[in-house]
């Protein structure tokens, strides 16, 4: 048998990632420099590594209401148009260098216009950074616009999503505390977006349970989930080991719903306890449609390399394991379908075939 690729491998394999926040993947050394640009004084420290530190240890709280704090630092030094410029293109340039050959990168307008920006000014700069960090790098970035599921800016967003759908924006999504705030506070924009045949994501079954996933897919019409770990809660796992589904998640696994699993993110906020221990081991053999993410570089301290490294390490995955989500996450792309196919086609499947045939 051959040995379990290295990281260094997985970095050079052709991936795919559908859930990674805009604000959640900032270089330390970006944030410091824009923060003196712009006068943005809260920063918990000025040396790069000490940042560095900071977000991934402040990150670790074990709860989504106090990671999603860590990120008042990164939106705050986002308030300008070449800050967002900035961002965004060493966004794409990070991800190339990481090896990802497709990218659905999301961030919410509503947060960047605190100085002034229109929500049209936030969208264009974004677009501009993600076109210049792409040229040449062999990645392609699509946008999707988020909402914050505690304000009521969605519908908004959601219209944006749509004006901005032939100039690289690919979807919509809502984010932030599950708990309380549930899908349905938002049915009007997913209605709307189904009218005009758009796609979108939820944020849901993280740190809430089985009604926050049901919601998403039976009420507001989700074409994915992003996390959605809590399926687990309608498997049960029998004594000789076979797995009995209930019916949500009979459903989510019959129409092949992608998941957009984000393992580092979930131990950080509790919503698992241990790579070995996380869902995804179970959703994998059972043939969910599971997708492998980031959701926040920064604050997670990883890449999707690095994401892929730990469960390779955790559940002994090889080439072909890896070649299988990242399949899955280029299906399930918010792309026409011919383009995914050729991504498919003509860059992922001659890829890993080589990486497979030198190993
Ligand atoms: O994992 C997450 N769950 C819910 N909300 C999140 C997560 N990661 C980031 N966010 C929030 C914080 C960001 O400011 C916002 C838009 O990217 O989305
Ligand atoms: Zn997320």
């Amino acid at each position: 048998m051959s040995q379990p690729p290295t990281l260094e491998e997985i970095r050079r394999a052709p991936k795919v990632l559908l859930h990674d926040h805009l604000d959640g993947g900032l270089r330390p050394e970006t944030i410091i420099d824009l923060a003196r640009e712009t006068g943005y004084d809260g920063l918990p420290t000025t040396d790069v590594e000490g940042l560095r530190a900071w977000f991934s240890e402040a990150s670790n709280s074990g709860s989504l209401e106090l990671y999603l704090q860590t990120f008042d630092h990164t939106v705050g030094v986002m308030q300008t148009r070449d800050s967002l410029v900035r961002v965004a293109a060493e966004c794409a340039q990070d991800l190339a260098d990481d090896g990802v050959v497709y990218a659905e990168v999301r961030y919410a307008p509503e947060q960047h216009t605190s100085t002034g920006l229109s929500l049209e000014e936030v969208i264009e700069a974004v677009q501009e950074g993600f076109r210049i960090g792409s040229e040449g790098r062999g990645i392609r970035v699509g946008t999707l616009l988020t909402a914050m599921r505690h304000q009521a800016r969605s519908m908004e967003i959601a219209e944006l999503a749509v004006r901005y759908r032939d100039v690289g924006v690919v979807g919509f999504d809502i984010a932030g505390a599950e708990a309380g705030y549930p899908p349905t506070r938002h049915l009007d924009a997913f209605e709307y977006l189904q009218r005009e045949n758009a796609h979108f994501t939820i944020h849901a079954g993280e740190a809430f349970g089985l009604p926050s996933i049901w919601q998403a897919i039976q009420w507001c019409g989700a074409d994915r989930l992003g996390h959605g770990v809590r399926i687990i809660d309608d498997i049960t796992v029998q004594g000789d080991g076979t797995a009995k589904l209930g019916r949500l998640a009979a459903y989510v696994r019959d129409k092949r719903i992608p998941l957009e699993m984000c393992p580092t993110s979930n131990l950080q906020t509790g919503a698992a306890t241990s790579i070995a221990e996380h869902p995804i081991g179970l959703l994998r053999s059972l043939n969910f449609r599971v997708t492998v993410n980031t959701d926040n570089r920064l604050m997670s301290a990883t890449s999707l390399s690095g994401e892929f490294s730990k469960l390779t390490e955790a559940f002994g995955y090889g080439w072909d394991d890896m070649q299988w989500f990242t399949i899955n996450a280029m299906k399930s792309a918010f792309l026409p379908f011919d383009e995914r196919l050729a991504l498919i086609n003509g860059v992922i499947k001659p890829g890993f075939a080589r990486l497979k045939w030198q190993a």
